[in-house]
């Protein structure tokens, strides 16, 4: 599974606003279409390696980008059979169809497969679920390689649906831009290899995948001050916030300072007593605080949340500070990251709607702060508007205390001075790719580890 790094989403609204744009420009949707088939057969062409292809059509534009397809396929001498599942239903869809010369078969139980299958059914404009009888026919394909037009058929779009696409592709081919459903579960994960075909449409570049991951050197002339100092607050459960200090300082912070704990996870690291913490909350060195990690709700995480806020001092809030923090957050002039994991989030902000996207976004408005949406499809929204997504991340990240690792990693990236929401791209590319590196085994703490 993979996506190309730092590449535009769009939803189909997005996307038919760029479809308008491209038109004043001059550029039509059949010449888009045209594109769109061209990009299909190239990808069909090297995945069949002269193996016979089948070509799946449905009734709208994803269809006719399917007969385009075809018809390029034939004339370069491609073996290419075409079945539909209903007649167009679009002027495009129609005029694609009739260019294709050769014959039509009905899209049933009886079609017969191909050892490749290209799946344009269904693309952003589906409305509802398929139907079981369609689902259970394209079951019947598992067996074939699949090559998915725009989205696997059966997705939506905009990610906001939990349907599952019965048919999961070994590449999916976005068009233009990629949407919501490629970096979104349950339908990311039948994406396959996401590749992206610009079809000749600018796309708005607000909403992006996580841009690829290249370690910041620090400058030839940094010392451990200009690096960031971050400072961690523990709470009752000293372990996790000492994750987090040793991942600040992993994550390229000059200086961490770990209050509240008796135990320095490295020896670098300056551990204090928790009455220390107000004084270090005025220390003008301190370039990011993080607190959450191992502090459960109650009074004395209220107490020290409020503290952190009062000073205005560039914070990292996860676990239940999120919560703590909530009803001063939009006010408090400071920048914030917040990272809550699926539960958290569901507490925090029950009353969202739409995709993991859209309920990012709006947390992110609600709160003024940099929300990191936590999980195996991590998405990062700031109040401006700006989203990463981090699909498809590194699944050995999925154990205990990696939550804490990422929540100094963002303390260090904060400490910087920078913009917050590049400071979180840049915490969760670090997270990854730490992921990715240690792969099999990996516990939180070999995250830190050198
Ligand atoms: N956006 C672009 O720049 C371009 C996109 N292209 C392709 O067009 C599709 C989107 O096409 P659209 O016609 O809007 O929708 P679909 O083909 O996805 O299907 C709509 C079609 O299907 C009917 N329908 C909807 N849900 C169901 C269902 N569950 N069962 C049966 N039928 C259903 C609906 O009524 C319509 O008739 C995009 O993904 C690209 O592939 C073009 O290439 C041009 C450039
Ligand atoms: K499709």
């Amino acid at each position: 599974m993979s996506i190309p790094p730092d590449a535009p989403i769009l939803t189909g609204a997005a996307m038919r606003e760029a479809e308008a744009a491209c038109a004043i420009q001059g550029t039509s949707l059949s010449e888009l279409m045209d594109h769109a088939g061209a990009a299909v057969a190239d990808t069909a062409w090297r995945m069949a390696a002269g193996a016979p292809i089948l070509i799946l059509c449905g009734p709208g534009n994803n269809g006719g980008d399917g007969y385009v397809a075809a018809q390029m396929l034939a004339e370069r001498g491609a073996n290419a059979r075409v079945a539909a599942l209903a007649e167009p239903a679009t002027k495009l869809a129609t005029a694609a169809r009739a260019r294709w010369n050769g014959p039509v078969e009905t899209l049933d139980e009886q079609t017969k497969p191909a050892p490749l299958i290209v799946d344009a059914l269904f693309g952003v404009g589906l409305s509802r679920p398929l139907a079981d009888g369609l689902a259970a026919t394209l079951r019947r394909f598992a067996a074939s390689r699949i090559l998915a037009v725009d989205v696997p058929s059966g997705a939506d779009g905009d990610g906001a649906k939990d349907w599952v696409p019965p048919l999961p592709a070994d590449v999916t081919l976005a068009l233009g831009a990629l949407k919501p459903a490629h970096v979104l579960l349950p339908t990311a994960a039948a994406c396959g290899r996401v590749l992206l075909a610009p079809i000749g449409i600018s796309a708005n570049r607000a909403m992006r995948s996580l841009p690829a991951i290249r370690p910041a050197k620090p400058r030839p002339d940094a010392h451990k001050f200009s690096r960031g100092m971050v400072l961690v607050f523990a709470g009752p459960m000293p372990g996790a916030a000492e994750l987090t200090a040793a991942a600040a300082l992993r994550a390229g912070a000059g200086y961490v300072v770990l209050d509240g704990s008796e135990r320095a996870p490295f020896a670098a690291i300056i551990v204090e007593g928790e009455d220390k913490f107000g004084e270090r909350l005025d220390d003008p060195r301190v370039g990011a605080v993080v607190i959450g990690p191992g502090f459960p709700a109650g009074d004395e995480l209220l107490f020290d949340v409020e503290a952190v806020l009062d000073s205005g001092k560039p914070l990292v809030l996860d676990a239940a500070a999120i919560a703590a923090a909530l009803p001063r957050l939009s006010e408090t002039p400071c920048k914030a990251i917040l990272t809550p994991h699926e539960g958290e989030f569901a507490r925090t902000f029950p009353q969202l709607y739409g995709s993991k996207i859209d309920r990012a976004k709006a947390a992110a408005v609600r709160t003024q702060a940099v929300v990191v949406y936590k999980g195996a499809d991590t998405i990062i929204a700031a109040p401006d508007g700006r989203v990463a997504a981090a699909w498809p991340g590194s699944p050995w990240l999925a154990t205990a205390g990696t939550g804490d690792v990422l929540a100094g990693a963002c303390g260090a990236m904060l400490a910087r001075g920078g913009d917050p929401f590049d400071a979180a791209v840049a915490a969760v590319g670090w997270h990854i790719a730490r992921g990715q590196a240690i792969g099999p085994g990996l516990v939180a703490d070999d995250l830190v580890r050198a």
